[in-house]
């Protein structure tokens, strides 16, 4: 099965800007299955077979595009300045080898590519024909800009909605593509450049040849601007009025779900979402969301907490003239044909006292508005900033009940949330004037409904403007209902962020967000994931991977499914320029992510970001992280950055003495299992593994054998692997750490003439084979990782 969240991620982790642009992935039907954002990928070395389509938009800016003589004059100058001419640069199929694929495979695709610039050579040319022809190049003369055929593939122009992705979708012509899917799994098959579980292949379903795009569903109704962004990339499925056992029915197929008010997305809805990355809520309230769920799972949750709080705040303001003027049933009484004023007689809300309860984003916009109003205005909201509240007039009350004392009108604009569910209820009512005014445009529940209903009727509450409910729509014998009824109440069915503007607004918010986290990036306003900048996701992303492959080695060649007791206790030391990162959490994530792959199953491995402290928290594992800033680390490893993880046996209590004690120092640092890896041109690599000093890339299949350090181990190794028919891709030998040979953890040197051996092995190591090179001939251990 093909992940496209890996590859995904695998292209965003590789961008590097000094090489490609933007790397495309494109399944045999010519959809756009994943793309580096923003700007650039780094080749994508050991990472057998990516196919990506790559272009260099500077190169072809300013190509006259082909009808520029029929366009009048100023428009074509900004075609030919602005609009680039997206063309096909190279097809590049990156496998630690084999280049000769990679030719034959560009061969048969350039050729189809319709009214294309010429692609700048770089590197290898390209040949005209499967078959090799040396001499051709891309284009041929006489297809150039010409290929009119079924044959043909097309491309569009950058969607205006994509950022800095200058998206173009290139449809690739489907024989070509599926001979191309079938050429390349060949050759992998062939050359056993197979590595792990995370090749990629070009089927999404393995029998159709249709690669799905990212599917998202959006089960209300969410403003189109939005939508468009999405329909870019990913499949977008609006289903409205799906019962919540139909919405369970479904999820399961979707990788995003966007929602309003109306969706209660619940712990077992999220469950049932097996592959969701994403729930974006297109408003501000996510108490319609089960948080806790959603971060267990390491689903973002996201929302748009700006986008619609200008509408919340007129709206608040309209239920207010409308309740203080008697403008709704005014009008009724109109249109029923009745002349009545003397009866509808309003209040001026002008020197009147308006109390806000949450003065955050919405309730100081009401206040700002009601403040142009005339109106007085006070606060009760602990956590208020209380300079934004000085500047909009507000006076910040600290009790409440001093604020419902001097209300004139009341408005509520907090989250609903446990400390904040009833806070109005018969009790303070009872506190108010008789002739106060409330509004609730925040979330049903805030009021008691039932004490509101009461105080209407018993007339020591004039009036109510009511936007939210309990329960939405609410049922015909709630109190909900019956207020909704009530001659003193102005009410709406939840329209506080219904206005044109703002569900453009937060409609936009939350699918670029989307289209974010399916694509890798960090989203803007994650409500359940630390933030990180873009700018810092991408000095991170080499290391990214570098912890996920230390973490993975260390399950597998320290704590094999044999091993007695695993080790929980595991320290990560940033060394270098890593050291000042702002934040670490990724690779905590990505470090965690590694560890218990190969010990889990895929199905319920999720961990990112989101809930790596959790899932370590609940499986006992400790990490901790520290910052070594060795100043002079460049100069003498000659690279920035290094981590070195170190696994420990238990905790250690802090040391008594302060005098080194060499022999137990060596001690400790023999149980200890310590790797060191860092990052070369976006490359990770290990530099130690236990007592042994290495240099080899983590990736692929690897023998790791450890023997006494003597002449004729490599011999031995290589002559049985080759009589095996194992290929060996490539071999590191890892002599033993001066320091660490000196004096073992037994104390008597023993274990100081020993070496690693590393082998990148091309297919598989059969157990039998691994175990006859353990022996008499001097190899001690023999195991196999997957990376
Ligand atoms: N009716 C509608 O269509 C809409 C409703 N809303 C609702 O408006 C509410 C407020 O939204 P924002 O202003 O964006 O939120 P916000 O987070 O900016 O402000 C909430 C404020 O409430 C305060 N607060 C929290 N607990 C409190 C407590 N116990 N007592 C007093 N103050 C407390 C916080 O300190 C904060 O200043 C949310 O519930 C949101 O769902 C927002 C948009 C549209
Ligand atoms: O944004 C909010 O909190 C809202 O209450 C808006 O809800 P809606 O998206 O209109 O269902």
């Amino acid at each position: 099965m093909l992940n496209a969240r890996a590859l995904t991620e695998l292209l965003t982790l590789n961008t590097d800007d000094t090489l490609c642009k933007q790397w495309w992935l494109m399944t045999p039907n010519g959809t756009l299955l994943a793309y580096s954002q923003p700007s650039g990928i780094k080749t994508l070395r050991n990472k057998a077979a990516v196919v990506a389509l790559s272009w260099q938009e500077h190169q072809l800016l300013m190509q006259p595009q082909p009808n520029d003589s029929e366009q009048d004059e100023d428009e074509a100058s900004t075609s030919r300045t602005r609009e680039p001419v997206v063309s096909l640069r190279a097809l590049t199929i990156e496998s630690t080898t084999s280049n000769v694929l990679t030719t034959r495979v560009q061969a048969g695709l350039l050729l189809s590519l319709e009214g294309g610039v010429p692609p700048r050579r770089h590197g290898f040319e390209p040949k005209t024909s499967a078959e090799g022809d040396d001499d051709a190049v891309y284009p041929p003369e006489d297809t150039a800009g010409a290929a009119t055929s079924s044959e043909e593939l097309t491309t569009s122009r950058p969607s205006s909605t994509m950022s800095n992705a200058a998206i173009s979708i290139l449809r690739l012509q489907r024989k070509k593509l599926d001979a191309l899917a079938d050429a390349i799994l060949d050759e992998l098959e062939r050359t056993g450049q197979i590595v792990g579980f995370t090749i990629v292949k070009l089927y999404e379903n393995g029998t159709n040849g249709h690669a799905a795009r990212p599917k998202v569903l959006i089960p209300e109704k969410v403003s189109p601007d939005g939508l468009k962004l999405l329909q870019a990339s990913l499949d977008v499925h609006e289903r409205k009025g799906l019962s919540p056992q139909e919405l369970e029915e479904v999820i399961g197929e979707y990788d995003a779900l966007i929602v309003r008010s109306e969706t209660k997305v619940t712990a077992a809805l999220l469950a049932a979402g097996k592959r969701l990355r994403v729930v974006a809520r297109a408003g501000v309230g996510v108490d319609n969301v089960d948080l806790d769920a959603a971060t267990k799972l390491g689903i973002i949750v996201v929302n748009s907490p700006q986008g619609n709080i200008n509408a919340a705040a007129e709206h608040t303001i309209a239920l207010l003239m409308a309740t203080a003027r008697n403008i709704d049933i005014a009008s009724a009484s109109l249109k029923s044909g009745k002349w009545e004023r003397s009866k509808l007689v309003g209040v001026e809300v002008k020197g009147k006292t308006l109390a806000i309860i949450g003065l955050g984003k919405v309730g100081l916009t009401v206040a700002r508005a009601a403040g142009g109003l005339g109106m007085d205005l006070i606060a009760f909201d602990p956590y208020a900033n209380t300079s934004l509240a000085a500047s909009a007039n507000v006076e910040i009350v600290s009790t409440m009940d001093e604020l419902l004392k001097q209300a004139d009108f009341l408005t509520i604009h907090t989250p609903l949330i446990a400390s904040t569910k009833g806070m109005i209820s018969a009790n303070e009512l009872a506190k108010m004037k008789k002739t106060a005014r409330v509004l609730n445009v925040a979330r049903g529940g805030m009021f008691d409904e039932a004490a509101l209903l009461e105080a209407l009727e018993a007339g020591t509450i004039a009036g109510a403007g009511i936007d939210v409910f309990t329960s939405e729509p609410p049922a015909p014998d709630d109190n909900a209902s019956k207020l909704i009824a009530h001659p003193k109440v102005v009410a709406t069915p939840h329209l506080g962020a219904s206005t044109v503007e703002a569900q453009e607004n937060v409609s936009i918010d939350v699918c670029t967000q989307v289209i974010s986290i399916l694509s890798g990036q960090m989203p803007r306003s994650a409500v359940n994931a630390p933030l990180i900048l873009p700018e810092e996701y991408r000095t991170l992303s080499p290391f990214v991977s570098l912890l996920e492959k230390m973490g993975s080695l260390y399950t597998q060649h320290f704590q094999p499914p044999s091993a007695s007791q695993p080790r929980k206790i595991f320290h990560l030391t940033y060394t270098g320029a890593l050291a000042s990162a702002q934040t670490t959490k990724p690779l905590f994530a990505a470090f965690l992510k590694g560890l218990l792959t190969p010990i889990t199953s895929s199905e319920s491995l999720n961990i990112n970001l989101v809930n790596a402290e959790i899932v370590a928290k609940e499986r006992g594992i400790l990490i901790n992280e520290s910052r070594s800033r060795e100043e002079d680390l460049e100069s003498s490893s000659g690279f920035a950055s290094s981590v070195t993880l170190t696994a420990r046996v238990a905790p250690r209590s802090p040391s008594v003495s302060r005098v080194p004690d060499p022999f137990s120092q060596a001690q400790k640092r023999d149980q200890d299992h310590t790797i060191t890896g860092f990052v070369s041109a976006n490359t990770p690599y290990i530099s130690r593994l236990g007592r042994f000093e290495c240099r080899f890339i983590p990736s692929g299949t690897l023998l790791i054998c450890r023997n006494f350090d003597s002449p004729g181990k490599i011999g031995v190794v290589g002559g049985r692997l080759g009589k095996a028919g194992v290929n060996i891709r490539f071999m590191s030998v890892a002599p033993i750490d001066e320091d660490e040979g000196e004096v073992d953890g037994k104390g008597n040197g023993e274990g100081k003439n020993e070496a690693l051996m590393i082998l990148g092995i091309a297919g598989s190591v059969s157990k039998e084979v691994k175990e006859s090179l353990v022996g008499e001939d001097g190899v001690l251990e023999a195991g196999v990782v997957v990376l």
